[in-house]
């Protein structure tokens, strides 16, 4: 596949847009013309970086307003386009991108769009350029590819071509089997973003709100299946406007950029047979650890708060003052090294997870995966005769681990050999999700991760009402619910997912629920152990009784242990919240019974109780 972007996805000056698109390995890009108009650089000046850094000029763009003008803003509209073509010859490239007219002015009847477009390549045709016409969405006469195509077909002039943008297409619902009448030579370029699904105007939607693919809800496997079957072997070329990636960084976005289109070309959904370049995506089987980087004093508070969830310090370390806490399947390792990755985290963030290690059944295809995405790997050094685990970076700097299923067991006898206490009976069944908070504008860059990397989908995203302000919010998961992330980002800076941000210095684990199987005995068991629960309002309890209509003594039982409710159907779903450790990490022990998601329902209550306990969060 051949890469480009349009310099208007990316923030920054035009200089340091091509640098960060050139660090991320495209192969071109198209130059977008506010970029140009808003630059000290001339056009030459321009061709000459991209040059050295390597970089084909795929297309200049937009030109807008063309077709269907009537009398002398006709003849101005051609004046114009010669004079693009002069600063397309200084760019050093052949193709413009001319969007369908949007003009008041502009008449639709099909004999004066084929004269003009006609007009259009045959000057183009002379100065040894191309046009490429793309429907916008919005089009005041043409906004169907389907059409676009028609026009250009009819025209049949070799300077006159197609560009097909996922947007126009797949946002107007045009099934993209339509697409199987484009000759592929006539196909110019083609423009990708995904983009959610939302009920709104096109220009607003198009210009707010696409994103990578696979962080939206287009339909983009058909899409981009339907024209490589044209033929079509020319640059797919990213182009998005988001408000959020123009706040963000440029290398960053760049990187993401790179990564959607490589996924996009092994498939966002389904695998594609025909990518040789991209190792398929490898299943996990379930977190087999979580690391928290912790001083021993922080250590001696985390141990505090997992004892009466059944946690005990089962081993250490072969060699390092890192302790193994097990409670049924369940692993948590308390990293307390005075040097490393786990210390760094220690002194940057305070007490936290710094590491998740996934059981894989492919930890090789893994790794060629990441490498593919350009996801960074992480390499420390290890002592003779430790048991190496690779690990690739994660959200907020943490570490990612595959770990071999299959020789798991031997890793932990062989890493913790020293056994401490005897584990206690077995409550938990595992760890039911792991909640990760980061930045508003990095929020679709970790979802890209999890859904690139490894065999994860995404899970409509939602907000939730904090006292403070709204949390966006969304899950990543397996399909066989062994690994879920919900992830967390809110643009209010009051909010707790915002203070945790500012708190930690930086993204990352907020919260852990453990699974088990009968809440109200393990609930009872780690009040009689002395866990420091959140307190919910009675007022919730009453509201559940009158919603659901739940049998008092159901009722009470909840009331009397701070659990709270949801339903779907006959899906239920009981949760228990501990209070904070080190004033950031909390616990969450839920039961599932057949239910999907994670109580959104009672988050509010959950964040407005939290609120009560400010000092838990700073
Ligand atoms: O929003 C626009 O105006 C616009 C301009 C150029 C494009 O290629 C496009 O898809 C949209
Ligand atoms: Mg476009």
């Amino acid at each position: 596949m051949k890469t480009s972007i349009a310099t208007v996805s990316i923030s920054g000056t035009l200089e340091s847009k091509l640098q960060a698109i050139a660090a991320a390995g495209f192969d071109g890009a198209e130059i977008f013309e506010n970029d140009l108009l808003s630059t000290h650089l001339g056009a030459r000046q321009i061709a000459a970086m991209m040059a050295d850094l390597g970089l084909a000029c795929t297309m200049f763009q937009p030109f807008r307003d063309l077709e269907g003008l009537p009398g002398p803003a006709r003849e101005r509209a051609f004046d114009r386009l010669e004079r693009k073509f002069d600063v397309m010859a200084d760019l050093g490239t052949d193709l413009v991108l001319v969007c369908s007219s949007c003009s008041p002015q502009a008449e639709g009847d099909r004999p004066r769009l084929i004269d003009d477009l006609a007009e259009a390549a045959e000057r183009a045709g002379r100065r040894g350029m191309r046009i490429g016409y793309e429907a916008l969405a919005w089009g005041r006469h043409v906004n169907d590819h389907r059409e676009a195509w028609a026009l250009v077909r009819d025209v049949d002039h070799p300077a006159l071509g197609l560009v097909l943008d996922s947007f126009h297409s797949l946002a107007r619902g045009i099934p993209s089997s339509s697409i199987g009448d484009i000759r592929g030579d006539k196909l110019f370029i083609v423009q990708v973003c995904d983009a959610p699904q939302l009920q709104m105007d096109y220009l607003g939607w198009s210009r707010h709100f696409r994103c990578m693919p696979g962080q939206g809800d287009l339909p983009l496997d058909d899409w981009a299946e339907a024209i490589r079957r044209t033929g079509y072997d020319g640059y797919w070329s990213l182009e998005i406007f988001n408000d959020r990636f123009r706040a963000g960084s440029a290398s960053g976005v760049a990187l993401d950029g790179l990564r959607s289109l490589r996924l996009m070309e092994g498939g966002i959904a389904r695998p594609v047979s025909t990518s040789a370049a991209l190792p398929p995506k490898a299943a996990p089987r379930g977190v087999e650890f979580l690391e928290f980087a912790a001083s021993h004093d922080e250590a001696e508070a985390l141990g505090a708060m997992l004892r009466p969830l059944g946690f005990r310090p089962t081993a250490r370390h072969r060699s390092k003052d890192v302790t193994r806490w097990t409670q049924g399947p369940v692993n948590i390792v308390i990293n307390c090294e005075p040097e490393g990755l786990a210390h760094s985290f220690d002194v940057v963030h305070g007490a936290s997870v710094c590491a998740i290690g996934l059981a894989m059944d492919d930890v090789p295809g893994a790794l060629a995966r990441a490498d593919a995405l350009k996801v960074a790997r992480f390499e420390q050094a290890i002592g003779p005769d430790e048991w190496p685990i690779p690990s690739v970076r994660g959200v907020g700097g943490s570490l990612l681990y595959f770990v071999d299923a299959a020789t798991r067991d031997s890793m932990w006898a062989h890493e913790f050999p020293n056994a401490l206490e005897p584990a206690a009976p077995v409550q938990l069944t595992g760890i039911d999700h792991i909640a990760q908070t980061m930045q508003f504008e990095e929020f679709l860059s970790w979802q890209l991760f999890y859904v690139s990397l490894v065999d994860m989908a995404k899970t409509p995203q939602i907000e939730i009402a904090d006292p403070m302000g709204l949390v966006q919010s969304q899950a990543v998961e397996s399909a066989d619910g062994s690994v879920r992330f919900t992830l967390n980002g809110s643009l209010a800076n009051q909010s707790l997912s915002s203070r945790f941000i500012q708190n930690y210095f930086g993204a990352g684990v907020q919260h852990i629920a453990f699974a088990c199987t009968d809440i109200f005995a393990t609930v009872d068991a780690a009040i009689a152990a002395g866990i420091e629960r959140l307190e919910i309002p009675r007022n919730y309890y009453d509201d559940l009784e009158a919603r659901w209509g739940l049998a008092p003594e159901l009722i009470e039982a909840m009331a009397a242990r701070d659990i709270l409710y949801d339903r779907d159907g006959e899906a239920e779903y009981f949760q228990f919240y501990t209070r904070a450790f080190a004033r950031r990490v909390f616990f969450e022990l839920v039961e599932r019974r057949d239910y999907a998601g994670y109580g959104a329902i009672n988050a509010p209550i959950r964040l407005a109780a939290q609120a009560r306990h400010k000092p838990d969060f700073l």
